[in-house]
């Protein structure tokens, strides 16, 4: 049954951040134990071992700062057919890595949701919103644009894959954010995203602003994928992550969160991105993220012992 069968991808990119160490990524979840921790739901778990882009090629870009981005442009292209694929099979789980692989999983989700007829929903967990587009980006770190490639804002045909089944930005709910750079600043206020910064959570509480948008989902029969960025989470409980922002949420808010989606129903597929093995601490970030995928897939406080460490 395909509603009880995970897939595992390991995406070991890292060339869309500007510090290595997110290629470990797939081994700190499977270290985790990312693959008991979903079998112990009565899940079959299928890991598929980690995947490699096709060669890249060389591609100049009139913006001098923008980082690798053949090999990019070849992750998206590969990561958005490996998703189409897979999510006919199962629930695909794609371990990062960092957060340009959502460019290629956001694109493959979105195809498979054009083909059953549905539009695709984005539940995008972060302090960023990712939003620059090729021109925009003045770190030139591609994770900072699979939002805007996804959505299909200007600037990326003939540099990244064709588009074909661009996500509506009103089908786009951000939750987290707390470091907004001027352009994706102007995109956020004029594009149609649901937004809602750390603020909004502190005044509403996560369960009204969760809830309001999974029932948008409902109503539209919408398909659901997640996106959780670690450093949606405070750094005090999730310091391995090249891009920590102060004053994110906190281990309840995210089990929380984790929670309401898992009882929704809704979700076809998950990004787990930008954990960074050689920031953490003694695995303390990849036990949190496995955990908190574990919420998200059924794991209930009642219904089983807690894990201490
Ligand atoms: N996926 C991430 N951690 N993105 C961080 C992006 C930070 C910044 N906005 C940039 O473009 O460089
Ligand atoms: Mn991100
Ligand atoms: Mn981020």
């Amino acid at each position: 049954m395909i509603d009880k069968r995970c897939i595992l991808i390991g995406v070991p990119v890292q060339e869309g951040t500007g510090r290595l160490g997110c290629d470990m990524g797939p081994s700190a979840f499977r270290a985790a134990g990312i693959v008991p921790a979903l079998a112990d739901l009565g899940f079959e778990v299928v890991d598929r071992g980690n995947v490699l882009p096709g060669a890249s090629s060389v591609i100049t870009h009139p913006n001098p700062v923008l980082k690798h981005l053949g090999a990019v442009a070849a992750w998206t292209e590969m990561l958005a057919d490996t998703a189409y694929q897979v999510s006919g099979e199962g629930l695909p789980i794609f371990l990062g890595g960092d957060h340009s692989l959502s460019a290629g999983t956001m694109t493959g989700m979105s195809r498979r949701a054009s083909r059953e007829g549905r539009d695709l929903f984005v539940l995008w967990l972060d302090s960023h919103p990712d939003l620059h587009t090729l021109d925009s980006t003045t770190s030139g770190n591609l994770h900072g644009v699979p939002m805007a490639y996804a959505t299909g804002q200007p600037g990326f045909a003939g540099f990244f894959p064709p588009l074909p089944h661009p996500v509506r930005p009103e089908n786009v709910c951000m939750i987290g954010l707390r470091s907004v750079d001027p352009a994706e600043g102007m995109r956020l206020r004029e594009g149609g995203f649901e937004v809602h910064d750390m603020r909004a959570i502190d005044e509403n509480g996560i369960v009204s602003l969760i809830a309001g948008f999974l029932r948008r989902v409902t109503a539209a029969n919408g398909m659901l994928h997640v996106s959780l960025d670690v450093d949606f989470l405070d750094p005090g409980i999730a310091p391995g992550v090249g891009t920590t922002v102060p004053g994110g949420a906190t281990f309840r808010e995210a089990h929380l969160a984790m929670e309401m989606l898992h009882d929704s129903g809704l979700v076809r597929s998950l990004d787990l991105v930008e954990l960074n093995p050689f920031l953490d601490e003694r695995g303390r970030t990849a036990i949190l993220m496995v955990d908190l995928a574990a919420s998200l897939m059924g794991r209930r406080v009642l219904d089983r012992p807690t894990r201490s460490f």
